[in-house]
């Protein structure tokens, strides 16, 4: 299924019948190339992988698919021009890298959908082929993600950088993602007003003809992390038409019940979530800490609530594994959790 040349807030709705209502999203992708192995301490971060292992990131991908997920998001999120070039990669390099990500996000649905079709796994919870649309993702990391610095969970990147700044360091890549052959653009981690108001500026500057989801992250479930207020931010996603949802990433799941329900309140896009483990990321030593009270189990207990409350579109981000995504698919679509 392919989203372009439809009218956005359409296809988006279509998407999510088809799924049955509720659509689930992939769970941490790098956090995943970690557990296979991947040492990603490294200014590209996953990205490090298109050049190192990407058949690691196709299998990724499959373990994603296989565990339910409707959506699964290209290993995209730290590939960005200047990194690559950091790399001493020439820029035709880079965008080619750029455009591979989703080139194997897409080759490993088709493989997937090709097991569907022979029978060759059945689907979790008794969810049959025709119920199961995938659609392909392409991430773009923030702005603080491409400086690895920290300031991609602290949204603040200084007086220097304006909004002129964002839109001139995010045009390319958005524009080879925009015809990567993705079906949608995941602004993923976005820690500032600034750099949404940049984004949305970009999709209609550049015309970019596939539609968007605008994904915030917050540290106090009230403001996104640079301290705007997430009504703000999600006012600037609700007046963009090529932002067909809106919604929380990388966040610790105590938080998501409250900002869903203020992001409710500014727009009646689908709203998507998809909250870390609830480890404290430390910038400066560059690992997860375990924080006090909730597992990942609890995660998936509140999956319930965070339907209740609007949420559409339901996935994990770091931290999280094929676990997590299989069981908020068992959740959601078996009978007897939806009755719960
Ligand atoms: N999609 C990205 C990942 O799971 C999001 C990272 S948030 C820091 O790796
Ligand atoms: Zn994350």
């Amino acid at each position: 299924m392919g989203l372009e040349g439809v009218e956005p807030s359409a296809l988006i709705g279509g998407f999510l019948a088809e799924c049955g209502g509720y659509a689930v999203v992939d769970g941490g992708f790098a956090t995943e190339l970690e557990r296979h192995g991947q040492d990603l301490n490294d200014p590209l971060w996953s990205a490090k992988c298109l050049i190192s292992s990407p058949q690691l990131v196709r299998r990724v991908h499959l373990d994603y698919l296989e565990a339910g997920a409707n959506v699964i998001i290209s290993a995209s999120y730290q590939a960005t021009i200047q990194g690559f070039e950091a790399k001493g990669l020439s820029a035709e390099e880079a965008e080619t890298l750029i455009k591979r990500s989703v080139d194997i996000a897409c080759e490993a649905r088709q493989i997937y959908l090709q097991r569907c079709a022979k029978g060759c796994w059945d689907f979790p919870h008794g969810r049959k082929t025709t119920q199961r649309p995938v659609l392909v993702a392409a991430s773009v990391g923030s702005y603080g993600a491409y400086l690895a610095d920290g300031s991609e969970y602290s949204g603040n990147y200084g007086d220097l950088v304006t909004l002129e700044t964002l839109k001139d360091f995010h045009r390319r890549r958005v524009q080879i993602l925009a015809s990567s052959g993705a079906d949608l653009i995941a602004f993923e981690t976005i820690p500032n007003k600034l750099e949404a108001q940049a984004y949305a500026e970009l999709l209609e500057e550049e015309n970019i003809n596939i539609p968007a989801w605008f994904s915030f992250n917050s540290k106090d479930g009230i403001n996104v992390v640079s301290g705007d207020s997430i009504a703000e931010c999600a006012y600037i996603a609700d007046s963009c038409d090529r932002v067909v949802a809106v919604g929380i990433n990388c966040t610790p799941p105590r938080l998501i019940h409250g900002l869903i329900l203020s992001i409710k309140k500014v727009t009646n896009k689908p709203v998507v979530i998809y909250p870390n483990s609830g480890e404290t990321y430390n910038a400066e030593a560059k690992q997860w800490e375990k924080s006090e009270g909730k597992t990942g189990e609890d995660f998936v207990s509140y999956v319930g609530k965070w339907r209740d409350a609007g949420a559409s579109l339901f996935g994990g981000c770091c931290r999280t594994t094929p676990n997590t995504i299989r069981a908020i698919s068992r959740v959601l679509f078996d009978k007897a959790s939806l009755d719960n």
